[in-house]
């Protein structure tokens, strides 16, 4: 299934008519830069174009009130003076004679999506739309914004397509309050925003924009909002919001359908957020979204005012929607105290509401709500003058590298016996590789013929990964310990730089991995508590491989941040036999590391595990992995075990932080 684009030029003719430096920022150019970039790279041509319609009455007053639909209807005909009169009774925004039309459009496109995505004609799709929506409430226009497009679109799922549950991921740089008021009592539907806030001293410098606002009544526990009390964050900032907060809970509420708020203010280089993160950052930020609600997700436009940074972001988000590989992301630096003080912050707060955060650490000592009054009082926003916006320096980044589709995305290694999944190409050993390999497998293996054989086929593989003729691969193996053991050996020399090692299920696999070149971490039921220095890390789950939870945790608050600090130029993930792993736990974790070494993921499994190479060949074709079904209450020792290994590691990879280092 493909990828919707929705656009219209129609939606660039509308623009700020007097003079107003709260509002300049917002131009036609930010829609029109971006769909020439995609146009320009091709991504269009291959995505699936949707056209916008314009939102009914109705289904604007999903979430909007009568009388302020009857307000903005009449400003198609008003005069300069009358659109300004009308402007001033809302904050931060402005109208002009054809931006109801517009605002039409937009909240149409994001229904547009919502439709082709709920009913199967796409996968997944992203609209690019003007005005944006996040800000505006029941009877209120503000930031820009003056249909709430994403609320819309999540009260549509629901009525018109039976969604149950529906989670909206606002990683644009301002806070969504239209969003959080529009559902923040309503436990159906699940908002995270993350936002520039320096203690209210930011836009919209609301008191409920901080992360004590988890929502009301039933809808307790449904509201995440992670305040970024400093500008200048990075990569490392955003994957470990979302590794240690969003992702945990996203899995436990199983949405049906993921709505993202796209906005691009986030990156660096826009003059609002004033941030550090690369373009390329959202590409992961998708991809660890289309794990979700069986990779059905909609992401809408809202802010970015970079040109620049703005189409390159726009252009990682619907590359990542079509299933490229993932860009490697470089030298990823630990999160900042600030961002782990919020980090810890919101997940004392969600920890009663959400059992996989239950042994998340206790809120920081500093007291941070006295610096959040102190400073609002004393210094507010200040107008920026126009010198000091000169002066600020010009960020500058490296354009994101290019994401190149190997010819083959995914490859098989078997015995001769065994049947290949369709859609996977079989492999048989190349002879280029050399007499050496060959001799080598000999006398390390001192296997039989078929045994040399079957490495041989292995090293063809990650020969031709290693190359990018081949995306990712599977293979069949009589012995997955031994397979492992001495791809390791041999990889760990020369071959590629890296290995991300993960075994899933009881083997010892002991290795000397002291220089780096490979991680190991095994997840299995077995309590192998000590560790074997930094790059042997046994992750033990009491109850085993088969608690979904305990594994769900492990990978998501442990395993990927290990994996994004690694950085592999290679995954290699193996399934002992008799592991227990759920195949939707399988499909999961491979989907997930999909994300890491360009997509370069080699499976071994055991030749009797053919049962799982169907599911196992899905994910690595890019199919959506399966939803993990509502996830249960897990065990609380599982989560007490993996907190106290996150303390262990913390020290020596500081991607597992969540936390102000003790003591502050
Ligand atoms: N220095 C100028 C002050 C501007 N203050 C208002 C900022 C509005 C942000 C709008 C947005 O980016 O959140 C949206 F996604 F809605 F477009
Ligand atoms: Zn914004």
């Amino acid at each position: 299934m493909g990828t919707a684009l929705i656009y219209d030029e129609e939606m660039t003719k509308y623009k700020l008519l007097w003079v107003d430096p709260a509002c300049k920022i917002e131009v036609p150019e930010r829609l029109s830069v971006s769909y020439e970039a995609l146009v320009r790279t091709g991504l269009s041509d291959r995505c699936v174009a949707v056209p916008p319609r314009e939102a009914s009455d109705a289904e604007i007053l999903l979430v909007h009130s009568e009388e302020y639909l009857e307000g903005v209807k009449k400003t198609p005909h008003m005069t300069l003076e009358d659109l300004k009169e009308f402007t001033l009774q809302y904050g931060d925004v402005y109208f002009h004679p054809n931006i109801y039309h517009c605002a039409k459009l937009a909240a149409g496109s994001a229904l547009q999506l919502v439709d082709s995505v709920m009913t199967g004609t796409v996968r997944n799709g992203m609209a690019l739309v003007r005005p944006p929506g996040h800000h505006s409430m029941r009877s209120a226009a503000s930031g820009f914004c003056v249909f709430n497009n994403v609320a819309i679109a999540a009260r549509y799922a629901k009525q018109k397509h039976g969604a149950k549950r529906v989670l909206i991921v606002d990683w644009d740089i301002h806070h969504g309050q239209g969003v959080q008021y529009c559902f923040e009592d309503d436990p159906s539907v699940l908002y995270f925003s993350w936002h520039r806030y320096e203690h209210q001293k930011f836009w919209p410098n609301l008191r409920e924009s901080d992360y004590d606002s988890v929502g009301k009544g039933s809808g307790a526990g449904f509201n995440i909002n992670v305040p970024w009390n400093k500008v200048g964050m990075e990569n490392s900032d955003y994957l470990s919001a979302f590794c240690h907060v969003l992702l945990p809970v996203a899995y436990e509420f199983c949405p049906d359908l993921v709505l993202v708020c796209a906005g691009f203010d986030s990156a660096i280089g826009d003059p609002e957020g004033e941030m550090c993160a690369t373009p390329d950052i959202f590409a992961h930020l998708t991809h660890l979204l289309m794990n979700l609600a069986g990779g059905k997700l909609c992401a809408v436009l809202e802010g970015g005012y970079n040109l620049t940074s703005l189409a390159q972001s726009v252009c990682q988000t619907v590359q990542t929607l079509l299933g490229d590989p993932l860009p490697r992301l470089a030298n990823l630096g630990s999160p900042c105290e600030s961002a782990l003080e919020s980090l810890q912050c919101v997940r004392s707060v969600l920890r009663r509401y959400w059992p996989i955060l239950k042994h998340a650490a206790d809120p920081p000592t500093t007291d941070v709500g006295s610096r959040r009054i102190k400073l609002a009082k004393a210094e507010g926003e200040k107008a920026e003058t126009a010198e000091e916006e000169r002066s600020r320096e010009e960020k500058v980044w490296p354009e994101p590298a290019e994401r190149l589709r190997p010819p083959v995305c995914s490859a098989s290694a078997l015995p001769d016996d065994a049947a290949c999944p369709d859609g996977l190409k079989r492999l048989t050993s190349s002879k280029d590789l050399g007499p050496l390999l060959g001799r080598r497998i000999k006398t390390e293996v001192a296997g039989d013929a078929d045994g040399v054989a079957t490495f041989l086929r292995l090293y063809t593989l990650i020969e031709k990964m290693r190359t990018n003729e081949i995306g990712n691969g599977v293979a069949l193996v009589p012995d997955v310990a031994a397979a492992v053991k001495c791809v390791v050996q041999d990889l760990g020399s020369d071959l590629v730089n890296r290995v991300l090692v993960v075994c899933v299920g009881k083997e010892e696999l002991n290795y000397a991995t002291a220089d780096g070149k490979m991680l190991v971490v095994q997840i299995s039921g077995e309590d192998k508590e000590e560790q074997k220095g930094k790059y042997y890390i046994p992750m033990c789950l009491k109850k085993g491989c088969g608690d979904t939870v305990g594994f769900i945790q492990a990978v998501l608050g442990l395993l990927l941040p290990l994996g994004y600090e690694y950085d592999p130029g290679l995954v290699l993930l193996s399934r002992m036999p008799g592991s227990g792993v759920g195949d939707c736990m399988w499909q999961q974790l491979i989907g997930l590391l999909k994300g890491f070494a360009k997509g370069h993921t080699l499976v071994l499994m055991q030749t009797n595990d053919e049962a799982c190479m169907g599911p196992t060949a899905s994910v690595l074709l890019g199919h959506p992995a399966p939803p993990l079904q509502e996830l249960l209450t897990p065990l609380p020792d599982d989560g007490d075990a993996l907190e106290r290994m996150r303390e262990r590691l913390q020290a020596d990879w500081k991607m597992l932080q969540t936390a102000v280092s003790s003591g502050n």
